[in-house]
């Protein structure tokens, strides 16, 4: 996808009627503080479009980000922050339970977790809740410069073992950092949102 213009058309919070966008919509999960803003920020190329800070629990909405006025990138509300209280969280679960019930236009769940720690009880939760909703979720594994090279393969295992991973699914080691893994994902939402990919990544193709 060649970013040509982007904004954030919609926010909408706990009571907030969902819109219906009527164009493809890929939703991002994970628990607060894994980089979901960073990986936004990322595939978009903008260093502060969604809002990122060493403060977890900030994103308490969400918020849908119009791309080239074809697709939507949707952020989901960050869980598992302990400062929140419990009232708060359940109503955030409502909102997300909803939004995977009723959004007509959502072609896949990406998950993040973050690469160096096991899958914790609130990850599992929500990859169980989602396959729960009917997708099969995407897991990017975030914030792989943390690591050295020869822990990346280890620790996805231990990611697909701790979340019990259905056969066959995708798992994405990404950096904000470095971008690793920013192409890999790009190429999957152009395919399961039918974009057409870039008119150089085509002719790259055909040469080879
Ligand atoms: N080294 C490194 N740091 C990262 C990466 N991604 C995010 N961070 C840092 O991790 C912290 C949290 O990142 P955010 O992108 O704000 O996380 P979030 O998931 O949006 O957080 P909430 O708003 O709480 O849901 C920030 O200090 C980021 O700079 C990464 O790939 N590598």
């Amino acid at each position: 996808m060649v970013i040509k213009n982007v904004s954030l058309d919609i926010v909408c919070g706990i009571t907030s009627k969902l819109p219906d966008t009527g164009r493809p919509e890929v939703a991002f999960a994970g628990k607060s503080n894994v980089g979901k803003s960073s990986l936004i920020n990322s595939l978009v190329n903008r260093k502060a479009l969604a809002r990122t800070s060493a403060q977890p629990g900030k994103t308490q909405t969400i918020n849908f980000y119009n791309i080239n006025e074809s697709i939507y990138l949707v952020d989901l509300p960050g869980y598992g922050y302990a400062k929140v209280p419990q009232s708060e969280k359940e109503k955030w679960g409502k909102m997300i339970e909803r939004y995977l019930h009723t959004s007509k236009v959502l072609k896949a769940v990406f998950l993040l977790v973050d690469i160096r720690h096991d899958p914790s009880a609130n990850d599992k939760m929500m990859y169980d809740w989602v396959v729960h909703n009917g997708y099969n979720p995407i897991i990017i594994a975030t914030k792989m410069d943390k690591l050295k090279r020869s822990q990346i393969q280890k620790n996805l295992k231990a990611i697909k073992t701790g979340l019990n991973l259905r056969p066959g699914s995708i798992m994405i080691p990404f950096s904000a950092e470095t971008k690793q893994g920013r192409d890999e994902i790009w190429a999957l939402i152009d395919e399961l949102t039918g974009q057409i990919p870039a008119v150089t990544e085509q002719t790259n193709l055909q040469e080879k």
